[in-house]
């Protein structure tokens, strides 16, 4: 029998963090015919409420340092305020989504990142083979539309932070076997561009040997980079299709007739 269909779907911080792209973006994702899984950030967020709260935020190589006082900060953001609100949201639109962290149902456990010559404290690193696909295969086909906030756990009781795309990606791999899987990074551009100031440069296909042309000619900086290396990990990993493009184009990216840039 040929496989169902799903898409997993990832939304980042500037995405989320801006109320009318969100507010159409979640919309265009009730509007998906067939299944979807919703994993978001919020990163940029966490920073903002980190700032009033005394909290600063550090970053090394796009991973937040992740001490005693943030991991209770992105729990409190990424689980519940961004999490519920999406969640919420897409009730609003008649899709029936359930909200989720990586305990939930023991779906995603990790391991906290070993300290080597940087300490990331509790930041989650995920093994797709030790993700339990059985409870998100019965919500999926019990027709609910699971929202994962981007947090893990260590089976020990400590909640890890772990970045979204990371998550996005091990769940497309470690669902793979059972769907076609489609994965679709979703954030304020319009794909992966020749020039990161101007939409209109879409670089309309990657594959590795782009990718390393694009690192050498430096036009790529910052998250893109994390993104393509999940990106090009899920593709060697058995998912179909990976896109990167804008969240406006979302409903377009689940179809055949695709906006922005094609990983293969
Ligand atoms: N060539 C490029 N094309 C697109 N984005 C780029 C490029 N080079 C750097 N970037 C930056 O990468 C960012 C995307 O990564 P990130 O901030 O992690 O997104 P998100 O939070 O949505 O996952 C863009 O907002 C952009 O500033
Ligand atoms: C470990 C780590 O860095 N986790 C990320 C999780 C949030 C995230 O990935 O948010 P965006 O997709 O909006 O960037 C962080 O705290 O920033």
């Amino acid at each position: 029998m040929d496989k169902q269909a799903l898409y997993v779907i990832k939304v980042g911080g500037n995405v989320i963090d801006h109320e009318a792209l969100l507010s159409t973006f979640l919309k265009n994702i009730a509007a998906i015919k067939g299944h979807v899984i919703l994993v978001h950030g919020g990163g940029k967020i966490a920073t903002r409420l980190g700032d009033k709260l005394g909290i600063a935020s550090k970053y090394v190589d796009g991973r937040r340092i992740t001490d005693a006082d943030t991991i209770d900060l992105v729990t409190m953001v990424y689980g519940g305020l961004v999490n519920k609100k999406i969640v919420a949201s897409l009730q609003a639109n008649h899709c029936n989504a359930i909200g989720l962290c990586g305990a939930d149902g023991n779906i995603i456990p990790a391991t906290k990142r070993p300290v080597k010559t940087i300490d990331y404290g509790f930041v989650g690193d995920i093994q797709t083979s030790a993700i339990n696909t059985a409870p998100l295969i019965s919500m999926i086909n019990g027709g609910l539309t699971p929202v994962f906030a981007p947090l893990t756990h260590d089976g020990n009781g400590q909640i890890l932070n772990t970045n979204a795309d990371t998550i996005a990606s091990s769940l497309a791999i470690a669902l793979a076997a059972i769907y076609e899987v489609r994965l679709v990074f979703c954030f304020e551009k319009k794909g992966v561009l020749r020039d990161a100031n101007d939409d209109n440069t879409v670089i309309n296909k990657i594959n590795r040997s782009i990718y390393q042309q694009l690192l050498d000619e430096k036009a790529l900086f910052d998250g893109i980079i994390p993104k393509l290396d999940n990106a090009f990990a899920a593709i060697d990993n058995g998912v179909k299709e990976v896109l990167i493009g804008h969240a406006d184009d979302v409903l377009q990216n689940t179809t055949a007739d695709v906006a922005g840039t094609l990983i293969y």
